[in-house]
């Protein structure tokens, strides 16, 4: 087992830390932010992230894993330190901002003592690991010291970033020293998932590109939505089609709102940037951040439709962070949204099951009025004498609500389903006026085989139109 110490407390830090932890390693991991490490030191995490809590508190007990904001500390025989600092979108037209890397990369040369083996895991432009050596060499303090850069990219998604952890399907490790990213394969050894050992540079485009990439489905299925929604076709159904065939697959291909959080966003824009820089053009890059901007909009233009203008109105909001199982308001679309419903002259209520605070923070951020927005107990709170009702996060909770008893407390039964959680025809037999993205008002119920005539369906035939139609 190793001796680890991990640079940063925030969603890859705190899950990247604990997880080897539990692994059998011992790990201590550095954040400069004082507060953060006084309530981790009290077993308050700084984020929500299902079953991190029980994780720490275990490995805090065991003794395998403590937090400090001390460098000395922290690197204290430490054989492998993992950088995961944030890198977010910097002053310069989409480019990643390398300060906090480079910050932690000093702070490892003025306090290592020892070799150790440097490791990467906050997303950085192409080349940054020469940048984090340079800045080590530069800065080293004593004799002693020496070291070896490896780029380990992580492709964690929050609220499902223990068992992504824990079940990888792939781990990237880029350097120009083999032997050193070796070595930190024998640190994940216990996953059994494949190793892609490369190159700094390839190693770090990957994760841009595995990003730009999901992120480009999503976009390309948010502008199939808008051709299915003007023709009549049914978007979900749609992408159910698609996605059986294998080189497709069904995963990413949810029409919605669009893609928010810490990374996407700041990763495509951060990609077509180093694009532009190299002198490329990069169009698809664009359209895929162009698309995913008109995508919110298009929850205001619904409402502006059915209710012809929203001054004076209050709209009811479901969601605020950018996706389920996560507190994160990191360019969660309700922000944009409670922001253009609000200075239209709407009144909003809104709940969400775990952002509430974070949520708040944000709409301030935003210079949204509060006085203009009242946060609620539930779901069945939130819809009471709302004009409209609007879902902008798909939480599980909102799926099982009771839909009659929600329709009953509207002032107008207007539901727009900007994340398609519902049937719209199901919705339209509890009375609902029903918007859902690139939805079919009205599909037609062609997939599911009548009782009668299914037995002379084949059975494989069979099964996938129940999917189909129950999805
Ligand atoms: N959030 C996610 O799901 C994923 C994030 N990433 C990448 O990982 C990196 C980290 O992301 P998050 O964990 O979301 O960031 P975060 O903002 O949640 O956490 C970063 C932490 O680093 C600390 N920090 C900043 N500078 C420091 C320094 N010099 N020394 C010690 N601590 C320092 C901050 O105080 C903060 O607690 C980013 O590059 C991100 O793009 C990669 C995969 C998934
Ligand atoms: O680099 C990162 O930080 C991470 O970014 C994403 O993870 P995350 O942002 O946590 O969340 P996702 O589940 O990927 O969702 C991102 C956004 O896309 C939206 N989305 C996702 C899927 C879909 O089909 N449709 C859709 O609109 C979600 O609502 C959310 O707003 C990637 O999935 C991770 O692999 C990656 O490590």
């Amino acid at each position: 087992m190793s001796v680890i110490c991990v640079i940063g407390t925030g969603y890859v830090g705190l899950v990247t830390g604990t997880c080897l932890a539990d692994l059998g390693n011992t790990v201590t991991c550095i954040d400069i932010v004082q507060e953060k490490i006084d309530r981790l030191k009290k077993g308050i995490l700084p984020i929500y992230e299902p079953g991190l809590e029980e994780m720490v508190d275990r490995n805090v007990q065991a003794g395998r894993l403590r937090f400090t904001t001390s460098y000395p500390e922290g690197l204290e025989n430490s054989e492998f330190i993992f950088i995961a600092v944030n890198t977010p979108t910097g002053n310069n037209q989409g480019g990643a901002d390398m300060r906090y890397v480079e910050s932690a990369a000093r702070s490892i040369a003025e306090n290592l003592d020892h070799y150790a083996i440097v490791i990467n895991k906050s997303t950085v432009p192409v080349g940054s690991g020469d940048v984090v050596s340079r800045v080590i060499s530069n800065n080293l303090k004593s004799p002693d010291a020496s070291f070896s850069v490896v780029s380990n990219p992580e492709f964690l998604r929050e609220g499902a970033a223990l068992l992504d952890f824990q079940n990888p399907d792939r781990i990237v490790l880029g350097s120009s020293e083999p032997e050193a990213a070796h070595k930190v394969a024998r640190l994940y050894l216990q996953l059994r998932a494949p190793f892609v050992i490369t190159d700094l540079y390839t190693a770090e485009m990957i994760k841009y590109a595995s990003n730009a990439f999901l992120a480009t489905k999503i976009s390309f299925i948010n502008e199939i939505a808008q051709v299915c929604e003007r023709l009549g076709a049914d978007v979900k159904q749609v992408a159910i089609g698609m996605g059986y065939d294998k080189r497709i697959g069904h995963s990413f291909l949810d029409a919605g709102l669009g893609y928010g959080g810490s990374c996407f966003p700041k990763d495509v824009r951060a990609l077509a940037h180093m694009a532009d820089e190299a002198g490329l053009h990069p169009q698809m890059l664009r359209a895929v951040m162009d698309i995913n901007h008109d995508q919110r909009r298009l929850v205001v233009t619904k409402l502006n439709n059915l209710l012809g203008s929203l001054r004076g109105t209050t709209i009811g909001i479901l969601g605020l962070a950018f996706k389920p199982n996560t507190d994160d308001m990191r360019e969660a679309p309700a922000v944009d949204i409670i922001h253009w419903v609000t200075s239209q002259g709407a009144h909003v209520r809104v709940y969400d099951p775990v952002a509430t605070e974070t949520g708040r923070e944000a709409l301030v951020r935003e210079n949204v009025k509060l006085q203009d927005v009242t946060f609620c107990k539930s779901a069945y709170d939130v819809a009471e004498k709302v004009d409209a009702l609007v879902v902008v996060t798909d939480w599980n909770e909102f799926k099982s609500l009771n839909m009659q008893k929600i329709h009953d407390s509207m002032h107008r039964p207007i539901l727009i389903d900007g994340r398609n959680i519902y049937e719209p025809s199901e919705m339209t037999r509890h009375g609902f006026t029903y918007r859902g993205i690139g939805r079919a008002t009205n599909p037609a119920p062609s997939v599911l085989p009548s009782e009668d005539t299914t037995s002379e369906i084949p059975e494989k035939m069979a099964q996938e139109s129940l999917i189909a139609s129950e999805s």
